[in-house]
C-alpha cells in the first residue's frame, strides 16, 4: 500500500501542526480497519472516524462526538434531532467521452453562480450513493443508477479550525439517462477536464479536481475561518493493490 500525502500551508504553520497530527490519527484508523479487510482492492468498507467538535445547529452548543462512518454507506440518520443533521452532503460529477466533466451553475442559495457538481445534503433514512442520485435528477434531470456511481472519497470542511462542518461523499459516474436541462437550481455546461473554470468554482475545488479526472480516490480535509477563508487543507489520496 503506497500513501502519497499533499499538505499545504495557506496561512498558519500553527494549523499546519495541528491538522497534520489530527489528520495522522485519522488515516491510521483508516488503515487499521482497511487492512482487516480481506479485500485490499478496494476501500469500499473503509471506515472514516470522525472524532470532532460538533456544533448543534439548533442550541449552536459546541461538544465532543465520535462517529465512525463507512464511507459507501455514510451515516445514517434516523432523526431530526441528531447533530449529525444537515451535515452530509454528497457531490457527483459526471463524465462524458472520457475527458469532460458536467457541471452546473448554481443559480439560488448558497454559492449562487458558482460552478459545482450536482449534489445536496442528505435526508433523514437516506444513503449518501440514493441522495446522490436524487439530487442529480432533481437539479438536472440526468438519470443514473447507483451500483454505477463509482465512490471516489470523502471532504470534512471544519470551521474555526474544530468545528465540523460539512461532509461531502464523492462520487464520478459515467452511465447515465437523458440530456442534463436547467432547473431552478443548476444550470449545466460540458468542459474539457483541460478547461475546468476554477476562479468560478468553491476555492477548495482546485485543490482536489485532479482526482475527479483521474478517478484516484482521495479524502481531503479543509480549515476555514470564521469568514469562509480557506486557511489549511490536506488532501490524501488513496492507493490500494
Ligand atoms: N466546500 C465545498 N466545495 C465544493 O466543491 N462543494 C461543496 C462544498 N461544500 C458543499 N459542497 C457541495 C456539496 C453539495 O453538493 C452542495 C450543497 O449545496 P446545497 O447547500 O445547496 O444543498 P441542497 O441542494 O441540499 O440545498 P437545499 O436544496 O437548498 O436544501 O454543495
Amino acid at each position: 500500500m503506497i500513501n502519497c500525502i499533499i499538505t499545504k500551508t495557506v496561512k498558519s504553520s500553527f494549523l499546519f501542526l495541528f491538522s497534520s497530527s489530527a489528520l495522522k490519527k485519522t488515516r491510521r484508523s483508516i488503515y487499521k480497519n482497511s487492512f482487516l479487510k480481506s479485500d485490499l482492492s478496494s476501500i469500499e468498507n473503509m471506515v472514516e472516524v470522525v472524532n470532532h467538535h460538533l456544533q448543534c445547529k439548533r442550541c449552536k452548543n459546541e461538544y465532543n462526538a465520535v462517529y465512525s462512518i463507512d464511507v459507501t454507506v455514510g451515516y445514517q440518520r434516523n432523526n431530526e434531532s441528531d447533530p449529525m443533521t444537515m451535515l452530509e452532503q454528497t457531490l457527483i460529477f459526471i463524465k462524458r467521452d472520457g475527458d469532460e466533466i458536467l457541471l452546473g451553475l448554481k443559480l439560488r442559495g448558497f454559492e449562487i453562480g458558482k460552478w459545482n457538481g450536482y449534489g445536496g445534503k442528505m435526508e433523514i433514512g437516506e444513503l449518501p450513493a440514493e441522495c446522490a442520485k436524487r439530487e442529480l435528477f432533481e437539479e438536472s434531470g440526468l438519470v443514473v443508477e447507483v451500483a454505477d456511481l463509482k465512490y471516489l472519497g470523502i471532504l470534512k470542511f471544519y470551521r474555526s479550525e474544530k468545528i465540523l462542518d460539512r461532509l461531502v461523499h464523492l462520487y464520478v459516474c459515467s452511465v447515465y439517462k437523458g440530456y442534463p436541462r436547467t432547473t431552478e437550481e443548476m444550470k449545466p455546461k460540458w468542459f474539457s477536464s483541460e478547461a475546468l473554470p476554477f476562479k468560478e468554482m468553491w476555492e477548495d475545488c482546485a485543490h482536489w479536481i485532479e482526482f475527479v479526472v483521474k478517478e484516484i480516490k482521495f479524502t481531503g480535509t479543509f480549515y476555514s475561518d470564521n469568514m469562509n477563508n480557506l486557511v489549511n487543507y490536506c488532501v490524501e489520496a488513496i492507493y490500494l493493490n
